[in-house]
This record gives structure tokens, sequence and C-alpha cells, in this order.
């Protein structure tokens, strides 16, 4: 016979003496159904243990063939011994401790997750534990009886799920980040930020559209800044951005938030006004002008001044369609142009 299998029936023995020999007694319990029991226990993967309650300490009186091989390789007298010497880290045996003191407390079985961290010559594995209170006739707790089952690949797994998934949750949020990226790309100019033609025409359809179900008006604005041409001829293209990025910022400034302000090319700029009347959108023009005309600018150490004309026109009166409207926006701005630019025109 060999020693591993001496000592398992030893081990049983031991079981079987620790049972018969209580006082007072746990059960009618007859040695030879405690042979049978750790026989059958033996053929189990689980863990199954039994501790001695010994005042605040724990004994372990009895484990299973599968838990004495994982915690005790080298076959070293292991039953026996008290918790507190196999689970020498102070923390992970309180975490243990804690456990056993809520089952006896509440004196009936409790399950829960424990790892082997801090625990003497065991590799690091998690289990899922059930615990029991044997309590005697007396009413005291005399043993704790339990069952870890492995559930390190199960947990390993799990944890492979929640890495994939907060990989995937990162993948998404990123790509939604560039597809709002792109989407801000494909709707404006890249030079001034301002919304582009395509997505100006797009809001003042659909504009159009509410307009005419509410009955309410929509005004379009075209400036145009005067002499840009002598500006970027005197001054270079590179200056003459600079002062287009300018202008648009001093645009937005001045426009509601419901204005769709946009750069209709070029030193053209459009901006839609919804629920605007001409005469309120024209007063506001003129409010802004006061302020902002001439526009002086300091680009690269040179003072530069420039002045702007602007047409208005506004929806129904002056076209219903957004083609329509535009073209009477365009004439008005032409209007402004021909009587001598640096001013305000309205169509009609
Ligand atoms: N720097 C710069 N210039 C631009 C840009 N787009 C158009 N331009 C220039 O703007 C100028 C527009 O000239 P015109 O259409 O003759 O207009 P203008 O000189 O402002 O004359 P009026 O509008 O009649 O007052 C041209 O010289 C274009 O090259 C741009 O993105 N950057």
């Amino acid at each position: 016979m060999s020693i591993s299998a001496f000592m398992r029936i030893a081990s049983g023995m031991v079981l079987a003496q620790e049972l018969m020999t209580l006082t007072p007694p746990l059960n009618d319990v007859e040695p030879t159904d405690i042979h049978l029991l750790t026989g059958m226990l033996d053929t189990m993967t689980d863990h199954v243990f039994l501790l001695r309650v010994e005042g605040e300490r724990y004994r372990l009186v009895y484990c299973n063939e599968a838990m004495e091989r994982f915690m005790n390789p080298t076959q070293e007298s292991f039953c026996g011994r008290f918790l507190d010497d196999i689970v020498p880290d102070p923390g992970a045996y309180q975490q243990v401790a804690d456990n056993y003191a809520r089952a006896r407390a509440v004196g009936h079985v409790i399950r829960y997750e424990e790892s082997t961290e801090g625990f003497d010559a065991a590799p690091l594995t998690f289990f899922e534990t059930t615990i029991s209170p044997l309590v005697a006739r007396d009413g005291n707790t005399v043993y704790i009886c339990g069952i870890s089952r492995d559930i390190t690949a199960r947990r390993s797994a799990e944890l492979a799920l929640k890495q994939t998934n907060e990989r995937l949750a990162q993948q998404l949020a990123e790509n939604h980040r560039l597809h709002e990226i792109l989407h801000e790309e494909a709707i404006r100019d890249p030079l001034t930020n301002l919304f582009n033609r395509r997505y100006f025409l797009e809001s003042l359809n659909r504009e159009m559209n509410l307009a005419q179900r509410e009955r309410h008006p929509v005004t379009l604005m075209m400036l145009d800044i005067d002499h840009f041409k002598k500006l970027n001829d005197q001054h270079g293209h590179v200056v003459g951005d600079q002062v287009l990025v300018e202008f648009s910022e001093r645009l937005k400034e001045g426009m509601r938030k419901a204005d769709v302000v946009c750069r209709w090319g070029g030193e053209e700029f459009l901006i839609m006004m919804p629920g605007l009347s001409q005469e309120d959108a024209y007063r506001r023009m003129l409010e802004w002008r006061e302020i902002n005309s001439p526009m002086v600018f300091k680009v690269a150490d040179q003072r530069l001044t420039i002045r702007f004309s602007s047409g208005l026109a506004t929806a129904p009166q002056n076209g219903v369609t957004a083609d329509e409207l535009i073209t009477a926006t365009d004439k008005a701005l032409y209007l402004a142009k021909e009587a001598g630019r640096d001013q305000v025109k309205l169509s009609g």
C-alpha cells in the first residue's frame, strides 16, 4: 500500500474517531458510515474539509484527498494544524475567520467566493466555498464543514470577457469620437470652421419647410468683404486668410445660437436667421455694424481696416424656396455693392 493511500485511510479513521468521541455527541453516527463517507469524498474533485472550533481558533481535522493534494503537495502532516498556521497572512486569515463567524452567527449554510492569496504553499486559485456550522445539542458550534469548488477557469473567462467588453467599449467610444470628428469635418469649412455650403443648404431647406408649416419668417443675410482682392494683393494670401478667420470669429460672436453662419465661398458669408423678420434682422445688422464696421485687425504687426457690404432677404415675401431666397439675398448684396459698398441693402 502506498504512503498516500495509507494516509487517506488514516485520515478517514481520524475523522471517524473525531466524530464518535464527541461530547455531547453530534448525532447517531456509526464508524462504518464515516469510512464509507470519506471513501466517497475522496472521489470528488471539490475540496471538502472539516474544522473543529477551539475557542476562537479553527483546527483542521479532516480534508479530502483533492484538498490534501492541492494544499499539501509535500505530503507533510496537514490535518491537525490550526487554520491561522495554514494561512499565515493576517489579512487573508481574517477574511476566512470572518466568513466562519458569519456562518456561526446565522447558524446555517453560507456561500462566498475566496482565493488562496496569503495561503501557504498553494497556487493562486479562486474558489466558490459553501460552509455550514455543525451545532451540537448544547447549541455550540463544534465544527465548520465546507466544500470549495475551483472556479479559477470561470473567473479567468469572466475576467477575459470583462477585459474584452472594456476594450470593445473603448473602441466604440473611439469610433464614436472619430465619427463625430468626421461629421464635423464634413460640415465645416476648414479655414474658418464656419459651416460649409452643403450643410447650410441642408439646414436652409429644412428651415424653409418648417417656416412654411409654422408660418414664421426666415431671414438670410449675405456679407462680402469689400475689395478683398486688393487686401490679398497688398498683404499676401496668408494675411488674407487670417483676416477671413478673424472676420468669421466676430461674425459668430454677433449671432444668436439659432442662427446658422456659413462661409458661402471666398470672402462671402451667408447667415440664416430663423424666426427673424426683415425689420428685426436689419436692426440687428445695423447694431452689429456699429461695433464692427470698419473692422480693424492687427495682423503680423500691421493694422488692417476692412469694410463689408451686406444684403438681406426674408421668406416668404422675397422667396418661398431656398434657391429663391438665396438669389434674392444675393441681389440685395449686389445692390449694396453697386451703391458704393460698406452698407446694407434689403431685397425688393
Ligand atoms: N486669402 C484668401 N483669399 C481668397 C480666398 N478665397 C478667395 N479669395 C480671394 O478673394 C478675392 C475676391 O475678389 P473679388 O471677387 O474680385 O472681390 P473683391 O476684391 O472683394 O471686390 P468686391 O467684392 O467687388 O468688393 C480674390 O482675390 C480671391 O483670390 C481664401 O480662402 N483666402
